[in-house]
């Protein structure tokens, strides 16, 4: 069986938690720190899905201004996008089109309106007493006026919805698939990966 090779991009501003929430899928893990982001991270991780053993490439970029001029090659090939934002500052969900709109543009995808986005609100676990800054009806409407987006709410920290979001990730991710023959391009993106990629059968 070929392994499917699944190209997947995190954006968002910085700090509302997109290198928190990949290091809990892939890791378990959760750390209070706050590192930034420089220009761009890349996770791969093999997992089985739809009886298909997919290899998801998770690019998580930098949301800090300064590093934001990445080239349009970056984008492109993409199988999936998710745009993250922290439900406690409004300005992370205003910026949400941007993201949306600054992908499309450097992605340039053939049907931008059937593109499989997924939104994420992440930090649910933080509670001071206050209303929510972001309802999850007004994500929900910007969702549905963007085509339907999946909008998923999540926690890195208290570890809320951030696997099921991945596997929906993964799942809109395989609807562009790909197959790995074209190893000249594979390497060029990850290039640590073994020079031949074994060919293996999906074991779950
Ligand atoms: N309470 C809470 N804090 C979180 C959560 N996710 C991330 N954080 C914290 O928010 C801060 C920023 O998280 P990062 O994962 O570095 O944010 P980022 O979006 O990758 O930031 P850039 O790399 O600058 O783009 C860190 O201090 C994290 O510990 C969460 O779900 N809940």
């Amino acid at each position: 069986m070929e392994k499917t090779k699944l190209k997947i991009i995190l954006l968002g501003d910085s700090g509302v938690g997109k290198t928190s929430l990949l290091k809990r899928y892939n890791d378990k893990d959760f750390k209070q720190l706050h590192n930034s982001t420089i220009y761009v991270d890349l996770v791969t991780k093999e997992i089985c899905i739809a009886e298909r053993q997919v290899i998801l490439q998770i690019w998580d970029t930098a949301g800090q201004e300064r590093f934001k001029s990445l080239p349009s090659r970056f984008y492109r090939d993409t199988d999936c996008c998710v745009l993250v934002y922290d439900v406690n500052t409004l300005k992370t969900f205003e910026s949400i089109d941007n993201w949306h709109d600054e992908f499309i543009k450097q992605a340039n995808p053939e049907t931008p309106t059937k593109f499989p986005f997924v939104l994420m609100g992440n930090k649910t676990d933080v509670n001071n007493g206050k209303p929510r800054v972001v309802a999850k009806e007004i994500a929900d409407q910007w969702c549905g006026s963007k085509g339907n987006i999946v909008y998923f709410e999540t926690s890195a920290k208290a570890k809320i919805n951030v696997e099921e979001a991945f596997l929906e990730i993964a799942k809109k991710a395989l609807t562009n698939e790909r197959q790995i023959d074209d190893m000249e391009r594979y390497r060029s993106v990850v290039p640590t990966i073994e020079k031949e990629t074994p060919r293996s059968r999906c074991s779950c």
